[in-house]
Formats: C-alpha cells, structure tokens, sequence
C-alpha cells in the first residue's frame, strides 16, 4: 500500500481502524527544533472523534505516545514514531459488509483489490481514523513553520446549503487564522455556525449525511516556495489533500471560478509597497501560487468533502456472496458529515506539504 508521503519530509502512516494501534513515521525533519508535545496534543484533540453531537460516537482518547525520534524535547535526526492506540473498536458492525459493500466506501475496491484479504473492519487502512496520524505530523511540521513565521489556519466555508463568508485573499492575518483555530466550530460568521450545526443534526435524524467546503489558507510563505511542474505548490498539496479520506475537488484561488473570467479579471496586478520595497498582487486570483511557486502573496485553498458514505437509510448495494442485487441498511457508529473534524487535517497536510517544499528549497 502506498502511504508515504514526502522528498525532504517524509511521513509514512500505518495502521488501521480496527488494529491495535494507528501511527506515523516522519523522517528527514532539520534536527534541533523544539516539539511541544501538549501543544501537539490539543492539536490532534481538535479532531479526535465521539466528542460532539455532530461526530462520530465512537470515543478515542488519541493520545499520542511518541516512541522515538525526540532527544531532550527536539527534534534529533532520527525518524519519529508516533503511535495511538485504537481502544474503542466495534468490529460486529463491520460484519454483513464483507457481503454488502457500502455504496460511497473503499470496500468494493479494496475487496477487488486485495482479493478480500483486506482488515474490512471500520474501512481498514481506508479510514478516516488514520487522518489522526496524519494530525500528530501536521502538529509538528506547524511548530516548526511557524519558527519561519509561517502561519496556517482554515475555516468551514460551508455545509450543504449553509455558508460562511470567505477569507480576504489579499490580507489574512496571523491574529486572524490564531482565533479561527480556537473556535470550536470554525466559522468566519458566528452566526452561521449554528446554522450548519442544524443541517448536520437534521442529515443525522433523517439517516442521512452532509458534505462541504473548508477554506484553508497559509501567509507568511516567502517568495520562492514549490518546484516547477510535479512539485509544484499545487501539485504537492493536492496530493496530500486527496489523500484525507472523502475529499473531491481541491481549488487554488479563484479555482473553477477562473474559467469564466476573462484575463483582464483573472489577472492579479502587481505594485510595490512604498515603506518596504515589497511586491505584492491588488487582487488574489492565482491563490498565492504561479507556476506552482509561491508569490508571497496569502496561498487560499478550498477542499470539498462528499457527504459521508456511511448512512442508516437503506440503500441499494450487492450481494457479493449470492452474486445478486441486495439492499443495505448500515448499522455502526457514523459522522453525519466529515468537515467539521476535517479542518485541522486539512491544515495537517498543508503543513507537511509546506515544510517538505520550504526544506526542499533550503536544499
Ligand atoms: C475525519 C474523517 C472521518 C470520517 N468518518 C467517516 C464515517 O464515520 N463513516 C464513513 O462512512 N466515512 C467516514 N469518512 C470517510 C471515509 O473514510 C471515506 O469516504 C472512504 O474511506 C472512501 O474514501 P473516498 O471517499 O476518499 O473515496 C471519514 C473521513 C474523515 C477524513
Ligand atoms: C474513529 C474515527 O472515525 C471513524 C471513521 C470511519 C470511516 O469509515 O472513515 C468510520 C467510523 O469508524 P467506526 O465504525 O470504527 O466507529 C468512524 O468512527 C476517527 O476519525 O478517529
């Protein structure tokens, strides 16, 4: 399976669902930076299910134990291991879908695939639970951004047919993108929030699920950042994005928006800035990245996850035992939408992504 990521950072995770344990190896980070495993924490603690009315129920304490690769709290050369267990499994409720393969999952593929040698239990490696490894090296990858004055944050910019006011792409602040990580429920508009939290709840009561937009941006990249072609800024980021289970679209800036502009709209005008001597863009079209390399201006990007695949109304499915068409009613323990749990992850992977591409740089 391929589940490494990186050239100059590069993580591996492991695990699955059910197993007994889930976790992250992270290599080739520069040696002697300082680790706040608390901080860490809290992180990961911003995703960790069974908490909320609008989560999963299924409770994990995801208390990361780090195993090595940290000397006297810093980084010291050696790959970090960072493991979590997996303590409140219900594997009975995976049983009728080796059979029946939920419409929207990994598990028709994965039994294609793998030839049903796969852990099927809780979507295996296919889980969204291995999004909490995925965290812990987000975790660490943005102490140490931030050390180079890099700054990342995201919001919920919708739910379904509920929506928040977008970020200005021309001016995000560090305060900014600091208060948006400390709601609870991470919306621009307060007044919004609840709003999204009823359609969640409303998904739930009728066995139903929602999907939505989270805009993530990050500000303080210099000039300079991401590689021509593949890995390029928007290259490598789309990568580690599609790779958060139920993502499906992934937009820069204007994104489609662009198509229908004309270039005399699209175009971001350059001009300096008296005081500094600084360049930057009247507008904010391109998203922060031309030619896959960061402008210095703020990088803007928006992440579509699709409703959760898992839902209590009945669905049409196969029977692949009898090789006939069956119906399906899945039973379990299910996030009526993702995004909500999804918005540090998507931070998570842009910090990766922008540590690897700014250590790249570095050369
Ligand atoms: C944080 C997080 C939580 C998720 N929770 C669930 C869930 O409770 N039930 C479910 O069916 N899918 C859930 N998913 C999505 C599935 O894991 C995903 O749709 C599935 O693995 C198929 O992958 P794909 O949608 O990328 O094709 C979650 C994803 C994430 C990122
Ligand atoms: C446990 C987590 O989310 C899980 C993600 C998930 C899936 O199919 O992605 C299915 C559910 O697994 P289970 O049936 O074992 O409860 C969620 O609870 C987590 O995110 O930590």
């Amino acid at each position: 399976m391929s589940s490494n990521y990186g050239h100059k950072v590069k993580i591996s995770i492991f695990g699955q669902s059910h197993s007994d344990a889930i976790g992250v190896v992270i290599d080739g980070l520069p040696a002697g930076e300082e680790i706040d495993l608390e901080k860490a924490q809290r992180f990961l603690d911003r995703r960790a299910p069974g908490k909320n009315a609008y989560s999963t129920p299924r409770k994990e304490g995801d208390q990361v134990q780090v195993v090595s690769g940290l000397f006297q709290g810093r980084t010291c050369g050696a790959p970090i291991c960072a493991m979590i267990e997996n303590t409140n499994t219900k594997s009975k409720d995976y049983d009728q879908l080796k059979d029946l393969p939920r419409p929207g999952h990994a598990d028709f593929t994965a039994e294609m695939k793998y030839q049903g040698f796969q852990d099927h239990r809780g979507g295996g490696h296919f889980s969204g639970r291995l999004t909490a490894p995925l965290c812990f090296a987000g975790a660490v990858c943005l102490q140490i951004l931030e050390r180079r004055g890099i700054a990342i944050g995201a919001h919920i910019l919708s739910i379904h047919e509920g929506k928040d006011e977008s970020f200005n792409p021309v001016d995000i602040t560090k305060d900014e993108l600091v208060q948006i990580n400390e709601k609870a429920f991470p919306t621009i508009d307060d007044g919004v929030a609840e709003k999204m939290q009823e359609i969640i709840q409303k998904a739930r009561e009728q066995g139903d699920s929602v999907g939505g937009v989270i805009e993530s941006a990050a500000i303080g990249l210099p000039v300079g950042i991401g590689e021509p072609m593949f890995d390029g800024l928007e290259s490598k980021l789309s990568s580690i994005l599609f790779a958060i289970p139920a993502v499906k679209g992934v937009e820069f800036g204007e994104g489609f928006g662009a198509a229908e502009l004309l270039g005399s709209e699209n175009n971001d005008s350059f001009y300096y800035i008296d005081e500094t001597g600084e360049i930057k863009t009247k507008t904010n079209h391109h998203g922060g990245s031309l030619g896959g390399i960061s402008s210095g201006m703020p990088l803007v990007v928006r992440t579509a996850f699709k409703p959760t695949p898992s839902i209590s109304k009945e669905q049409s499915t196969i029977s692949l035992k009898e090789g006939k068409d069956a119906s399906l009613k899945v039973v379990g323990r299910h996030d009526p939408c993702i995004v909500p749990r999804a918005v540090p992850c998507v931070e998570a992977a842009m910090a990766i992504a922008l540590l690897d591409l700014y250590e790249e740089n570095r050369k």
